[in-house]
């Protein structure tokens, strides 16, 4: 092999200008419907008002009797009860009259307030209730009308996350269907002559796939649609191939390995032919040759390409630094970035003097001294996937001639895979 390139003519940029680059691409948007009950996991893309009060009657805070205020301790005559989810016809309550009430039922009419069963006892005449506490304040133990939420009450604003609650709360204030913004599908494929699927027995010089399984897991636990488009040879035909395909059926193509200097690397080669590539180094350890692209043909919109790196490792750190704010960016997230915390080093580590470097580590919350601390996985070469497993954050640390000194403070970008 005498006619290899022997230096990359794609800058070394800096991780934050790689990460920038990808989410100044990545700004359209799709809006779907969604029934609020599948709601949850969105995005929403309008502002929501509660179509309907909560409580949407004078709800009973307490199981007891349905008072009009004020009444007094005695024996009170019983006109009738109300228990929840009852239809029809509600006893007048008058001074001097009471009507049992459960939690939550609406308070029947001229009643304003409850007193709880805790302050009342059996009278001998089964008509009447012995009241052995009043009313003290008018209103006592009700909830009033929109107390909770009022109708049209601004409940989820445009571009916030609905989590479970926010499902739920929909649904509480009538509101059937909302407006979030679709997820990006995304396609996944392998390059490498080397890879087989789990299931076949590997030859000499073959090694299982294990990066597409890696992807399509970690993509699902995200809820995201993949198409799974198998172990591509090495070869620039087959590769090109496999981009048309997966183009035009994916929002987003995230490939493994042949990004690198070898004779067999063609991701990039063909991404130059398919689209415009906006970097194909990054200055970090790992994942050096992380190579990002976008592509858009005739109608369709934009796609973008993640070219990741074949070493697992890299392919798994690149995947959380690049591939998840992407996806989440396209799916409305005003904040697509992972959460950052700072941490205290429970080891000595020695820095890497040309990379930043996203070393895995084990994060745990020390109650007594109320700070993060950061256990390192060891070994962090790129082939051992060891050092990704426990691991629960990705310590940035800068690239420096020296060592950095158990105890001191890093920050830490927190993992959601565990
Ligand atoms: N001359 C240079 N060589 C390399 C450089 C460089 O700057 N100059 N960079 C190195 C770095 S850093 C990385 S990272 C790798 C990445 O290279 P590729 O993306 O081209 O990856 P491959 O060569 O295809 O594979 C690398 C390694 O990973 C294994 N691999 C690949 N795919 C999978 C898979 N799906 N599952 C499991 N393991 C996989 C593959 O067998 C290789 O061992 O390049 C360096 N080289
Ligand atoms: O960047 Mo590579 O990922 O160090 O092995």
């Amino acid at each position: 092999m005498s006619n290899v390139p022997r230096s990359s003519p794609y800058p070394l940029l800096q991780v934050e200008d790689a990460i920038s680059i990808v989410l100044s691409e990545a700004s359209s948007f799709q809006v779907i419907q969604v029934e609020s009950k599948e709601a949850a996991g969105f995005i929403a893309a309008e502002n929501i008002h509660a179509r309907s009060p909560f409580p949407p009657f004078k709800a009973s805070l307490k199981d007891g009797y349905a008072v009009k205020y004020p009444l007094t301790a005695g024996k009170k005559k019983l006109v009738g009860s109300v228990t929840t989810g009852r239809a029809g016809e509600l006893p007048q309550v008058n001074s001097e009259q009471v009507a049992y009430i459960t939690t939550g039922a609406p308070l029947p009419p001229g009643a304003d307030s409850v007193i709880p069963v805790e302050w009342t006892c059996e009278a001998d005449d089964p008509g009447y209730v012995m009241i052995s506490k009043g009313t003290q304040v008018l209103g006592q133990e009700v909830r009033q009308i929109g107390s909770d939420i009022a109708e049209g009450e601004l409940i989820i604003s445009s571009g916030s996350y609905i989590g479970v609650t926010e499902c739920a709360l929909l649904i509480n204030c009538g509101v059937e269907r909302v407006k979030v913004y679709s997820r990006p599908k995304v396609a996944v494929f392998s390059t490498g002559n080397e890879l087989v699927d789990i299931g076949s027995v590997p030859a000499f010089g073959e090694i299982y796939d294990a990066n597409r399984p890696l992807l399509l897991a970690a993509l699902r636990r995200l809820n995201i649609d993949v198409i799974d488009l198998g172990i591509v040879k090495d070869s620039e035909a087959h590769i090109t191939k496999t981009f048309e395909k997966a183009l035009e059926v994916a929002d987003i193509v995230v490939t493994s390995g042949g990004v690198s200097m070898g004779c067999h690397d063609y991701i990039k080669i063909v991404l130059e032919r398919l689209g415009k590539v906006h970097f194909g180094r990054v200055r970090m350890k790992p994942g050096k040759p992380l190579t990002f692209a976008t592509t858009k043909t005739g109608s369709s919109s934009k796609r973008f390409v993640v070219g990741l790196p074949g070493n697992p490792v890299s392919c798994y750190v690149c995947f959380y630094l690049f591939v998840v704010p992407l996806i989440r960016k396209l799916s409305g997230y005003v904040n697509p970035h992972l959460p950052v915390v700072e941490a205290e080093l429970l080891d000595s580590i020695r820095l890497d003097p040309e990379r930043p470097e996203y070393h895995r580590s084990i994060l745990k919350w020390n109650f007594e001294r109320h700070i993060y601390e950061a256990k390192s996985t060891g070994d962090q070469s790129s082939s051992r996937l060891l050092s990704a497993t426990k691991a629960n954050a990705l310590l940035i640390l800068p690239s420096e001639n020296k060592v950095l000194e158990k105890g001191s403070l890093v920050s830490a970008i927190v993992l959601e895979d565990k």
